[in-house]
């Protein structure tokens, strides 16, 4: 069998040949296996008949013969094995031994006369030759069945081998192996050959430069046309996604790509060829350019999906009549029913969600938005005969869907309802990770749909969610259009408000102040721009400890130490930071405060350890990808309830149980990279989380960070205590600094489509801003063109937390300037305790 001839396939490398006697262990989630062979030759030293040998295998078979390459290791539990890092399975060598595998009962049909005629006419590497291209049969004439036996046969047995030799040739380990092969199958090494710059589009971990690593020892060129064009799509991925911005511009576009291959190869590119290469992905339709902008083709597509699917559903809106029912009254009744009296604005917009396909409904904390969808659901069920009653839904799905982006948002929104609610991609039975986002999800099935928090719906998520939904479903968009903007790109609630296409209401009164609550005014003061005259002053519910960068993280030890003190739970306190390193960082504050909540006692209590952090029973964790199929997002808290240890697992792997709100999840080690821990977590990932206590350090350090939306969203985090730490004109700095929008042309695609432009107009002229790329060129030198001024796009991503400088080295904390402040954070609140807080709260 051919080996692909790379640096791990040198000629002298330790080889174990033989036969294998068991497959002790087999991971099913990649190819990683442990077996036991019994040696036929070695060139190793071994005096034992047998050796185990560990490694990234496809599909073994007992009683096979192999030849493995790689080194004797001793691993510290099981002693001596052989590491293998690559194989081969055994194939005859000779003639006889091929015609008699060849004729063999493995290959129905074919006889000992076929078999020789094959090796007669494709020599001793016949196996190779069929498996590289089957028309090599077509000479021997060979009947269609017997010829799809041999190929089919010798596809199973030996494909997926030589593709995972040929993986662990290219060095990808057992699990990126793994993925690899499930996305191609047996197109693995044919696509790797052609284009290893695919594997950046559609193989998560894998970027430009490993990529490119790989393209360079296969024998592409430094200005290969696929190479440039590898790096223009991950330039434009990283563009959009870094600031959420459905397009950029052929300047950054085109430095930005020259940066990545000039940092992964020394040599220069000329961006002439660079523009070229973006006008061929024009042409193929993977970026599209309209005037001057460029846009990854499927976030184009779904800016104007969202738009058609938006008049789809608009297009119906005649349909909803309720004639026999005078709205004002249904509503005066409401408020008899919920004892209340809504405000002329709240009574608009449950009239305006009631004779609507679509509405929108924004505002901030406490100004009845749940309250709003409590009266939307009940009058909807009253108008239209249905019962709220889920017990009368046994066959038949419930008629009304309340959704929201994350499990948390959900569960909230079902126990404010009092109804069923759930994830939206739960709700439309997708993933979130399809590699083909164009993938149908299914048609939704009832009368009205609400979905909370839709500042956090990105504007894939958005497509999908309204392509499902069928034209003649009332829809109903919930959220709060000054807080943060989605992870993923676009900022859709924000331009369908913007857009004026759909009816929309803002509510503006605050009603939730009763309990004398300051969180709630303070954070509408943020919104307006100012912060309230008090702010220093401790509140009932809130206080501000002013201290420098440097003191920050003594002032949370001492906060987060006395709040246990007094009872609060991990759960309960939640300190918010907008960056990850630094002084005041997360990466800083998160051990610092496990070890006030959840210290290491002594040697019994469990702990495993990732690097430099350690989980112990009792920590509180963060999830940080989206698993859809485990119901668990990104942001999502959770606890870690159980510890085993690789001994006692059937994996032979530490592994972590949590528990999240509505499920538990054990995570085996090499799944840690997907959780972190969670006393400290930024801002972005509370987004849609509520906390008794938030701590928020805030210093001038922090600068671009430094943004309103960003404060408000943290703020807007606490239910009932607030405690705000640092520079008092870093918190004046975010409060007026107001954040960019973000570059989308969602708004403009929904104006165009409500006022009749066609969107195959619009696309004709997609290529045109492309033209944008040369005259680019003109001002970018190649020396130019990786200048860091040239880059600054790159950083210009607002909203993304990001480093901070550390303190200078010969920055000396002093202690007396940390103690001599005079720190007690609960002031004002010394009589709340957690008891009077729990029962007072909200
Ligand atoms: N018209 C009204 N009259 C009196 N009280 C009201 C009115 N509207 C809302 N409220 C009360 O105000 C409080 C906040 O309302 P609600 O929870 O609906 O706001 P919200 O916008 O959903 O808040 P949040 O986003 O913070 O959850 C509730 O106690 C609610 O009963």
């Amino acid at each position: 069998m051919a080996i692909l001839e790379t640096e791990n396939m040198v000629d002298n490398k330790p080889t174990v040949t033989g036969t294998v006697q068991s497959v002790f262990y087999e991971n099913p989630g990649n190819f990683f296996k442990i077996l036991l062979i019994k040696i036929a030759h070695k060139t190793i030293d071994w005096h034992e008949p047998e050796i185990v040998v560990t490694g990234s295998f496809g599909e073994i078979k007992e009683d096979e013969r192999y030849t493995f390459y790689g080194k004797v290791i001793t691993h510290p539990k099981y002693g001596q094995q052989f590491q293998a890092d690559n194989y081969q399975v055994d194939q005859p060598t000779t003639k006889t031994g091929l015609v008699a595998y060849l004729s063999g009962e493995k290959f129905a049909g074919i006889g000992q006369k076929t078999a020789e005629k094959i090796v007669d006419t494709l020599g001793l590497d016949a196996i190779d030759k069929i498996l590289a291209d089957s028309t090599v049969l077509a000479p021997l004439g060979l009947n269609d069945k017997k010829q799809a036996t041999l190929v089919e046969t010798l596809t199973i047995n030996n494909g997926m081998e030589q593709i995972i030799i040929g993986l662990n040739n290219y060095g990808f380990g057992s699990s990126m192996a793994y993925n690899i092969y499930q996305t191609y199958h047996e197109d693995t090494l044919k696509i790797i050959q052609e284009n290893p710059y695919q594997l950046v589009a559609d193989i998560a971990g894998i970027g430009f430069k490993r990529a490119d690593n790989l393209a360079e020892k296969i024998g592409f060129a430094a200005d290969s046309p696929a190479r440039i064009q590898g790096a223009l799509m991950q330039a434009l991925n990283e563009l959009t996604n870094q600031a959420g911005d459905t397009f950029t511009q052929a300047k950054p576009l085109l430095a930005a790509s020259i940066q990545l291959m000039e940092q992964a190869r020394n040599v220069a590119i000329d961006p002439n060829l660079v523009a070229e290469q973006l006008m061929v992905l024009a042409h193929d339709g993977k970026v599209v350019g309209d005037e001057n902008r460029i846009y990854p083709n499927g976030l184009y597509n779904a800016e104007w999906q969202i738009a058609n699917h938006l008049m789809r559903i608009e297009n119906e809106r005649d349909k909803i009549s309720y004639p026999k029912h005078d709205l004002d009254k249904e509503i005066r009744r409401l408020e008899k029913r919920f004892k209340m009296s809504y405000d002329d604005v709240q009574k608009n917009a449950i009239k305006l969600a009631m004779t609507h396909r679509a509405f929108l409904l924004t505002g901030g904390p406490g100004t009845g938005k749940t309250t709003i969808i409590n009266g939307i659901v009940t009058l909807f069920a009253e108008l239209n005969g249905l019962s709220l009653d889920i017990n009368e839904y046994k066959d038949t799905p419930f008629p009304i869907l309340l959704a929201a982006p994350t499990g948390r948002a959900a569960k909230r929104m079902s126990e404010t309802t009092g109804l069923p609610a759930s994830t939206i991609h739960r709700l439309l039975g997708i993933t979130g990770r399809e590699n083909n986002p164009d993938i149908d999800s299914k048609e939704l099935e009832g009368g009205l749909l609400i979905v909370d928090e839709m500042s956090m719906v990105d504007t894939y998520l958005f497509r999908s969610l309204i392509r499902a939904v069928p034209s003649n479903m009332q829809v109903v968009f919930v959220g709060d259009k000054d807080q943060l903007p989605s992870v993923g790109a676009g900022q859709v609630f924000f331009d369908l408000l913007q857009s004026q296409a759909i009816p929309a209401i803002e509510l503006q009164q605050i009603y939730r102040q009763d309990d004398e609550s300051t969180i709630i005014p303070l954070a509408h003061e943020i919104n307006q721009g100012q912060l309230p005259a008090d702010l220093l002053q401790p509140q009932k519910d809130r206080s501000f400890i002013q201290c420098s960068p440097y003191q920050i993280e003594s002032v949370i030890k001492q906060v987060v130490t006395k709040a246990k003190d007094r009872g609060f739970e991990t759960k309960d306190i939640q300190v918010l930071a907008p960056m990850y390193r630094g002084a005041a960082g997360i990466d800083q504050l998160n051990p610092m405060i496990q070890n006030i909540m959840n210290p290491k006692v002594d040697d019994r209590k469990k702990q495993v350890s990732l690097g430099n952090v350690h989980y112990r029973i009792g920590d509180k964790i963060l999830h940080l990808v989206n698993s859809p199929e485990l119901n668990v997002f990104n942001g999502e808290i959770g606890q870690i309830t159980g510890i085993t240890y690789a001994k006692d697992s059937d994996d032979k792997m530490d592994e972590l149980t949590i528990a999240f709100d509505s499920t538990e999840i054990t995570y085996k080690r090499t799944e840690w990279h997907k959780i972190t821990l969670a006393y400290c977590t930024s801002i972005h990932k509370a987004q849609g989380s509520e906390f008794e206590m938030v701590i928020l350090p805030l210093v001038n350090q922090y600068q671009r960070m430094l943004k309103r939306n960003l404060l408000y969203t943290a703020v807007t985090r606490a239910r009932s205590l607030l405690i705000l730490i640092g520079e008092p004109s870093a918190f004046d700095k975010a409060a007026k600094e107001l954040s960019a929008n973000r570059q989308t042309t969602l708004k403009e695609r929904i104006i165009s489509v409500f006022n009749g432009e066609k969107v195959s107009q619009a696309v004709k002229t997609a290529s045109v801003g492309l033209t944008e790329a040369k005259p680019t060129v003109e001002k970018l030198t190649p020396a130019k063109a990786a200048a860091p001024e040239q880059l600054a796009l790159v950083d210009d991503a607002d909203d993304s937390e990001e480093t901070i400088q550390e303190a200078p080295a010969n920055y000396e904390l002093t202690p007396a300037l940390v103690s001599g402040h005079q720190i007690d954070p609960m002031i004002g609140m010394a009589d709340l305790t957690p008891y009077t807080f729990m029962t007072s709260a909200k």
